[in-house]
């Protein structure tokens, strides 16, 4: 159970939000919404540990994030996360791997990249690949290790219509199985509804 308790963000001086309280369970998912420069990016980071807020606090079934426990549980996808372009796409999932302490054999990531329809391209420097597929490279790893925890910064951005029917299968599966996601995106997401926090 992911819990945020009385969250206060300010940036600069201007307070994006105060007194934001919401919980979200095994098998269930949040969609957080608003408009542009409304916090949705400053309050996943907050959710997910990297940032912290300027009252109230995060909790990982009652505990305040950023346990290394807690990292393991954690796949965060930020909006501007970037693939490193002179990795491959193998090796940048071998380096997100290692980056979160987690085992990843060769045969586990290239079946990763497979799913994401990137069989063939595994050992070609990223910076050869289009936006989309770079971004595919990102989105394998919410395959490649499992994590009940997903926070997702605009997962569907630049993602083709097949790629956007894939990922919203795999979250809706993932959330099926006792999986928690919380997420951003401007667009309706295809999923079975789920929690709408407001900003
Ligand atoms: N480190 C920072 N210092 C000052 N201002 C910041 C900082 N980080 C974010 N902001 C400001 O906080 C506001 C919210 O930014 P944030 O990226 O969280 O919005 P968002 O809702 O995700 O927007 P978008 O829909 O455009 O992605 C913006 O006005 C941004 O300029």
């Amino acid at each position: 159970m992911l819990t945020a308790h009385r969250l206060t963000c300010v940036r600069g001086t201007r307070p994006l939000f105060s007194g934001l309280e919401f919980s979200v369970g095994p098998g269930t998912w949040a969609h957080i919404r608003g408009p542009n420069g409304a916090g949705k990016t400053s309050l996943l980071r907050i959710l997910a540990g990297l940032a912290h807020p300027e009252e109230g606090e995060v909790r990982w079934n009652g505990t305040k994030v950023g346990s290394e426990e807690f990292r393991r549980e954690l796949m965060y996808l930020g909006h501007r996360a970037a693939v490193k372009e002179d990795l491959t796409a193998l090796e940048n999932l071998e380096f997100a791997a290692a980056m979160d302490g987690v085992d990843l054999t060769r045969e586990e990531a290239e079946e990763a990249l497979g799913r994401f329809g990137l069989a063939g391209r595994e050992d070609l420097p990223v910076r050869f690949l289009s936006a989309g597929q770079k971004r595919r490279v990102l989105l394998a790893q919410t395959v490649a290790r499992p994590a009940q925890l997903w926070i997702l910064d605009e997962p569907f951005t630049a993602l083709d219509v097949k790629a956007v029917d894939f990922l919203s299968n795999l979250i809706a599966d993932h959330v099926k199985a006792g999986g928690i996601a919380v997420m951003t995106s401007h667009q309706a997401i295809p999923l079975p509804p789920g929690q709408v926090v407001e900003l």
